[in-house]
């Protein structure tokens, strides 16, 4: 039985200084500040927003206490990096947006492989769930228990900047004090029908994604001109054209010259177009300013546990099911572990990319590993399989009746504008070149996530399973959750 320290401690440092941006209620533009005079009050409760002096905070936990099964998790060897030429150190990878479901198993990652990690979050990820009146399925833990834990277990450090990155202030200083060699940027709103809820969400979150993502460049090429940045983009922001889909780029002929251009781009949600915005702007200042960058197109990702956040409940990741933040086959096992039909939207042959969470953690860094060169804006489509949601429908009611489970399947009205029936072949060789070796869906894994999901099926809340936010009828006024 392994211990760990932190858990008496459950409330951050009272020194701790934080700064939270509410979604569309204010922001701030570099050190000016902005309001959205159209924006109103997105729900009934109100929320003071405290705007103060920000400083990075650091976590220094209590001595480690390693048992033999953490032991045995832990990687040897440290990745050095030359440090003009003559000395050697550790390479430090700042992870923004880690205390989210990818964010924090690949800080985890990243840490137990031996990189200097600081994890820069506003945790505005948790105030989404408390204001839309949702949960994970997990029990997480606050981020400052999470990185007192691991330093428990491990005896590892992992930095703590609490911040908004739309922010330049408190991204300078988190810069300045951390020096990364390269930003894996996690810190976005990732979730397409949040961003469809209303005019206000749809505008915080081009908002959020954009302006962080050029404060993040314009930190790079003030403060830090060689760190690589590796950026969470989405095989979404190629939609579903008829002709096979590349891996960021194609060659066309047009009226007899040839040249490489940027693959089309159809995007169909405005989160997904966020990510078409920074992909843009990322691709530009490669060209202008010598930045060198990794776009990640990351598909649907699925499961929870990786070796990292298995190593102590206090590590555990989120897991999200409802219909907001829930992604297709996480949704899936969690239906089918409460006897809820599985949600198939439309006639459900929508076929998409999908990884293991472990290859979400592996991929970030393998592109770490092989930074892109300067200047160089590469494009790597990171999933491993493609499924349609009937697949993923038939996968999950097959393992279901193994464990028992009486799985029906229902065809929801579409609640998003996208082809139901389409071609879908995308490529995805890049990643495995660097190294990727796949976990791919298999019969075992679909039962230990199905397993997870009946573990802490009395912590679901069936009302937030069915869809509730329409393409169609997204409006100008905002929308608040009924108690
Ligand atoms: O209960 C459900 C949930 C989803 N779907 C369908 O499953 C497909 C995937 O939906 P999703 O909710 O699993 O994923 P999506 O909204 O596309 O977004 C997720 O996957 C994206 C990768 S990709 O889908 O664009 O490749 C990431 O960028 C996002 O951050 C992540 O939230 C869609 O056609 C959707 O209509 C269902 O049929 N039933």
């Amino acid at each position: 039985m392994i211990t760990c320290s932190s858990s008496e401690s459950v409330n951050p440092s009272p020194t701790t200084k934080t700064y939270l941006k509410l979604p569309s209620r204010c922001s701030s533009i570099g050190r000016t500040s902005v309001t959205f005079q159209s924006c109103r009050p997105l729900y009934r409760s109100s929320i003071s927003v405290r705007k103060k002096s920000i400083k990075p905070y650091q976590i220094n936990a209590t001595a480690a206490s390693i048992g033999q099964d953490v032991e045995n998790r832990l990687q040897p060897g440290s990745h050095q990096i030359l440090d003009n030429g003559n000395s050697s150190k550790q390479k430090r990878v700042m992870v923004i947006g880690g205390d989210g479901y990818c964010g924090w198993a690949t800080a985890l990652h990243l840490s137990n492989k031996n990189y200097e990690v600081a994890i820069v979050d506003n945790l505005v990820r948790r105030l989404f769930d408390h204001q839309l009146g949702l949960d994970s399925l997990t029990p997480i833990s606050s981020i400052h228990n999470r990185v007192r834990c691991w330093k428990s277990l491990t005896g590892k450090t992992i930095q703590l900047h609490i911040g908004d990155i739309c922010d330049f202030e408190f991204l300078t200083e988190a810069f300045k004090s951390f020096e990364p060699d390269a930003v894996v940027h996690f810190g976005e709103q990732r979730s397409a029908p949040y961003s469809m809820i209303d005019r206000s969400r749809a505008i915080f979150t081009q908002h959020n994604n954009v302006i962080g993502t050029l404060n993040v460049l314009f930190a790079i090429k003030e403060f830090s001109e060689e760190c690589h940045l590796v950026k969470l983009g989405t095989m979404g922001e190629y939609g579903t054209p008829n002709i096979d889909i590349e891996e960021g780029y194609i060659t066309i002929t047009h009226n007899g010259r040839t040249d490489t251009l940027p693959y089309p781009k159809q995007a169909s949600s405005f989160y997904h177009l966020s990510k078409v915005h920074d992909s843009n702007n990322i691709a530009f200042t490669c060209k202008a300013w010598g930045i060198r960058a990794t776009d990640l197109n990351q598909g649907v990702v699925y499961g929870v546990k990786t070796d990292e956040t298995e190593m102590h409940e206090e590590l555990c990741n989120r897991f999200d099911y409802d219909g907001v933040f829930g992604t297709a086959l996480n949704r899936f096992c969690v239906q089918a572990a409460v006897g809820h039909p599985l949600t198939v939207y439309g006639k459900g042959g929508q076929t998409r990319g999908y990884l293991d969470i472990r290859d979400t953690v592996q991929c970030v860094e393998l592109a770490i590993a092989n930074p892109a060169k300067r200047g160089e804006f590469r494009v790597f489509n990171q999933f491993t399989e493609q499924f349609s949601v009937n697949d993923l429908a038939r996968l999950v009611t097959k393992a279901g009746k193994k464990l028992g489970l009486d799985v029906e399947t229902i065809s929801v009205p579409n609640p998003r504008v996208e082809a139901e029936e389409h071609y879908y072949n995308a490529k995805h060789t890049k990643l495995i070149e660097l190294g990727l070796k796949p976990h791919l869906l298999s019969d075992s894994l679909l039962d230990s996530l199905l397993n997870f999901a009946i573990e802490y099926k009395d912590r679901v809340d069936v009302k937030q399973i069915m869809p509730s936010v329409s393409w169609k009828k997204i409006g100008v006024k905002p929308l608040t959750v009924p108690a």
